[in-house]
């Protein structure tokens, strides 16, 4: 897909028709198993373990659900390299197994850090990023954490020869654009005017690019370099920051939150366990089938319903004792765009003074209120993709997770 952005990343994304590269190779349904039973399959023992993974922000949101979801399903793992800004300290729990876990605190900016965790690695899952929509980070620091740090990825993986390199995009990559149209439904291969303005998805529409045309690069050594890039859409799950604001504003109100966007505007979110999942059945079908995979995209995807942002949230704040108060007829969208606008405002004129970051903004606000549904199948032909955790697990994990950090458990 195609998307241009100013050097910084400050300047407006103009996109084309978004169309991820045409499907190419045999689309093949029941042959399929799930690969990653094959390596499970394995005899867990030493002569098995000769792999060693990196997983850069592997202390984040998503990061730590891929770290811990390789120690379980990666047989193969000699070492796992857990690359990050902001180490966490249940990576220690993790010291105990039969899989050596390096933590590197490191800053994927850094070229030369990146490069030095990346030497002798196998496989690069990077998921580090900035996911700042709420205007916490400048338009450049957001430019050189997603866009120069996959760089500094790429760079390194070529440099040191490591041929295999999954990365987290988003479904920002394709929309909403900037003039709101809805994406109905649509797969990988789903005509989209991709147009867009904010640092955000422009940074991460540049990043995915760069990782796509890195495909089939020579690294040190002589072979191929391998990549594709995973397009999670909204991940909830445990660890959810944005659901864990969500609850605490709805306590501060009273046990009420307001609803501001209509029902009828759906989202599709996928579950933080099976983007996990996919992220590391992707690394371990990458090799054996590079031809297909090499240089293709895939959204996330699993078996959570399509609902408005604000009804999905309540599946899981609804059982903690929240209920969505429906004031739409009082606070009509024109209010709310103003709100948001003076929410931007504030965030301006405070800056020099302090970081006013709410949830509310032009940009949550116009990407909120748009449609954006994915339905697809690509990762169950290409590499037998299916979802690990079924909707109700994924829910009732989630509910357990916010009434357990919150202490609203019955
Ligand atoms: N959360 C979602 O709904 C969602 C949806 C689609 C895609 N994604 C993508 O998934 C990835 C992970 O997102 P997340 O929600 O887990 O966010 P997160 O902020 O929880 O995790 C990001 C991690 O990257 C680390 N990081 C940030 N800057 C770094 C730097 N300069 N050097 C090294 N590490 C750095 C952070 O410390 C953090 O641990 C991101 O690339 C994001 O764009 C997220
Ligand atoms: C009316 C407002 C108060 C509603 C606010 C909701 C808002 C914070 C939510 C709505 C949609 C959410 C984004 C969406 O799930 C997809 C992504 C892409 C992913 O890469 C990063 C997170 C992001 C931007 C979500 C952020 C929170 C949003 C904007």
């Amino acid at each position: 897909m195609g998307q241009e952005g100013g050097a910084s990343g400050r300047g407006r994304c103009v996109g084309r028709l978004a169309q991820a590269p045409r499907e190419e190779g045999p689309s093949s349904g029941g042959q399929f198993g799930h690969p990653g039973t094959v390596a499970a399959g394995m005899a867990d023992s030493a002569e098995t373990r000769k792999l060693v993974y990196l997983v850069t922000g592997g202390c984040g949101f998503l990061g730590e659900h891929v770290v811990r979801m390789l120690l379980q399903r990666e047989p193969r793992l000699y070492e796992l390299r857990v690359f990050d800004l902001h180490l966490g300290p249940w990576l220690e729990e993790l010291k105990t197994g039969p899989v050596q876990v390096t933590a590197i605190q490191g800053d994927v900016t850094q070229a030369h850090e990146v490069a030095a965790a990346v030497a002798g690695a196998h496989v690069v899952i990077h998921t580090a990023g900035l996911v700042d929509v709420f205007g916490r980070a400048s338009p450049e620091t957001i430019y050189e954490v997603n866009v120069q740090g996959t760089k500094n990825v790429i760079e390194a993986c070529v440099q040191t020869g490591t041929r295999f390199l999954v990365y987290t995009s988003s479904m920002e990559v394709v929309g909403p654009n900037i003039k709101g149209h809805p994406f109905y439904r649509g797969n990988e291969d789903t005509p989209y005017e991709a147009i867009h303005r904010h640092p955000y998805p422009c940074s991460k529409a540049q990043a995915e690019r760069l990782v796509l045309e890195a495909n089939g690069r020579k690294v040190h050594g002589g072979l191929s370099l391998v990549t594709c890039a995973l397009r999670p859409t909204g991940i909830y799950g445990e660890g959810h920051q944005i659901m864990r604001d969500f609850y605490h504003q709805g306590l501060r109100l009273g046990g009420r939150l307001f609803r501001a966007i209509p029902a009828s505007v759906e989202h599709s979110r996928v579950y933080v366990g099976n983007v996990a999942w996919m992220h590391v059945l992707v690394a371990q079908e990458l090799e054996q089938r590079a031809a297909l995979m090499g240089g293709q995209v895939y959204f996330c995807y699993d078996e959570s319903p399509y609902k408005s942002y604000e009804d999905f949230n309540m599946e899981f704040l609804g059982p903690c004792g929240l209920r969505l108060v429906d004031t739409r007829l009082l606070v009509p969208y024109w209010l709310l765009m103003l709100l948001a606008t003076l929410n931007a405002l504030l965030q301006w004129l405070l800056r020099p003074l302090l970081l006013y970051a709410p949830l509310l903004n032009p940009y949550t606000l116009a990407v909120a209120n748009t449609t954006f549904t994915v339905s697809t199948n690509k990762a169950q032909r290409h590499f037998g993709y299916k979802p690990l955790f079924s909707w109700e697990d994924s829910r009732t994990r989630t509910i357990r997770w916010v009434q357990a950090v919150e202490g609203s458990a019955p």
